[in-house]
């Protein structure tokens, strides 16, 4: 399903800050959401989520934690704290719950302050509340190692519907994925971005990889910001550098009230 979305992608710089008592109530906050922008552009990017300082020091404590990564796939690919949609397409989803709370404790315990600054950037995003979603992991790190199948191949071509209940899902309730540059690869490692929303169907149509397209980039502890129905892939990347990032997926369960998970 095409749609009438410029192929952009939308620079907020100065990054979004916390809901300020300006934005109520004389201003309605509907206004105000960076998120609507998503309507008009592929994407949206926020620069300097976290300070290069910030940045480096997640990155190793990432690496710090690699006996307490989880391999996805055969070890193509690797997180701290657990995804659900890995688990899911692994039939896994059990461990996912089973664990979710251990899975937090390790985000914690080894990023500390990471879970809490990706939901204040949803919050900033949104203008709105972003809550744990109750059951689930929440935010966690992607790791892609260099020269894997991602590295060379890309990623699997997909929406970010999986973790969408059926309700919402129906809806097309607003629904983003938020994701922050930890490590960028030597190069290339963009996320590619069609003009092609979810239409029902988990898999995308062989003719919706002809619609139009952009490939975004990210910037060392930048992000990205897409709509969760919005068709997109890994772009492939070069040279011996992981890819690192770290990602949290928010759906708008009522008007302003946000719920978010890995
Ligand atoms: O790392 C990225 O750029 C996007 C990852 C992704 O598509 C996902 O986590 O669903
Ligand atoms: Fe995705």
């Amino acid at each position: 399903m095409p749609t009438a979305r410029r192929a952009s992608v939308l620079r907020l710089d100065p990054p979004p800050g916390p809901p300020s008592a300006a934005s109520s109530p004389a201003s309605p906050r509907a206004m105000l959401r960076p998120v609507d922008a998503l309507d008009h552009h592929f994407a949206l990017e926020v620069p300097r989520v976290f300070a290069e300082a910030e940045r480096a020091a997640l990155v190793a404590g990432v690496r710090a934690a690699q006996a307490e990564w989880t391999a996805d796939f055969g070890g193509e690919q690797f997180s701290l704290g657990r995804a659900f949609y890995t688990h899911l397409e692994q039939g896994r989803s059990r461990v996912y719950f089973a664990d979710a709370a251990a899975s937090d404790a390790r985000v914690e315990r080894h990023l500390p302050g990471l879970q809490r600054r990706m939901r204040e950037l949803v919050a900033a995003l949104t203008g709105g509340l972003a809550q744990p979603r109750r059951g689930f992991c929440g935010p966690g790190v992607h790791i892609f190692p260099a020269g894997e199948k991602v590295a060379r191949e890309g990623g699997v071509v997909h929406f970010d519907t999986e973790g969408l209940s059926d309700y919402h899902l129906a809806r097309r309730l607003r629904a983003i994925t938020v994701v922050v540059m930890l490590e960028l690869p030597d190069a290339d490692g963009g996320l590619k971005l069609w003009d092609v929303l979810y239409d029902g169907r988990d898999d995308p149509r062989d003719e919706a990889l002809s619609a139009r397209s952009l490939v975004a980039g990210y910037s060392p502890g930048g992000a990205l910001v897409i709509d969760s129905y919005r068709l997109h892939q890994i772009q492939p990347f070069p040279g011996d550098r992981d890819r690192i990032s770290a990602t949290v997926h928010a759906a708008e369960i009522d008007s302003g009230r946000w719920e978010t998970w890995f």
